[in-house]
């Protein structure tokens, strides 16, 4: 079997810039494979299934609950979503890097599943700016955007148990932040590993 690769959580209130990162991210590094969620919201304009979501029903989703089908799952601004086992096992133990861009109640119990995931939450510059990009991005009602702006506070208070933050005010500072954080924890982990592969060595264990 190949070596794991690395698990990154990416979470922010909605509307910080964190899929828009994540997107420009990806343009730039190949290593860095997604995962596919599934979530109980309804598509928006040119989302396809299988590609942003599985878009689910809500009896669907109570069966992937039920057959324990979820690393994690989370009711985020009244639907549900949640990472399959599958769409994270095969990743990783092909050694690829995956990020999973989800809530903070996912990330936490990521982290109780996968100790050594990187958490990485990610600030708007401020509450207006919050505001002007969720009207501007144009995509939800003005009810969602409050129901959106109400959480985010929840969501923020969260921010000491992640690992890293990134504050998304110029977004190609935020990209660099990101990709620093990223190749700082593949040499982390790479040394690691050479280091262990020494010892092993040494005690003559293949
Ligand atoms: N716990 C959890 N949260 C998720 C998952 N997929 C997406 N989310 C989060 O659900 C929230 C709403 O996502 P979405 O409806 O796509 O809107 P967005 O916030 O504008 O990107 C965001 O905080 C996502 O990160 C998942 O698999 N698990
Ligand atoms: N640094 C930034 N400066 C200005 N606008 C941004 C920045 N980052 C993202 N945006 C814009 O803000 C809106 C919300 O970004 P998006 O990536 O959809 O957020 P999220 O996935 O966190 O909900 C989008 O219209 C996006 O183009």
């Amino acid at each position: 079997m190949q070596h794991p690769g690395n698990l990154f959580v990416v979470a922010a209130p909605s509307g910080a810039g964190k899929s828009s990162l994540v997107k420009a991210l990806r343009e730039l590094d190949a290593h860095v494979s997604p995962s596919v969620s599934h979530t109980t919201r309804a598509p928006r304009g040119q989302e396809k299934h299988g590609r942003e979501y599985f878009f689910a029903s809500e009896q669907e989703f109570d069966a992937m609950v039920a057959n324990n089908a979820f690393v994690e799952w989370a009711n985020v601004h009244g639907k549900r979503y949640g990472t399959s086992k599958r769409a994270l096992a095969d990743r990783l133990a092909g050694g690829a890097d995956v990020l999973l861009e989800i809530d903070y109640q996912g990330a936490l119990q990521v982290k109780q599943a996968f100790p050594e995931a990187v958490l990485i939450f990610i600030l708007p510059p401020s509450w207006e700016e919050l505001r002007a990009r969720l009207e501007n991005r144009g995509e939800d009602s003005p009810e969602v955007i409050e129901l959106r702006l109400k959480n985010a506070s929840e969501e923020m208070a969260q921010v000491g148990k992640f690992d890293f933050v990134i504050i998304n005010e110029l977004f190609e500072t935020a990209l660099f932040d990101l990709k620093a954080i990223i190749h700082a924890q593949r040499l982390k982990y790479a040394a690691q590993r050479s280091a262990r592969a020494d010892t092993f060595a040494s005690l003559n264990i293949t």
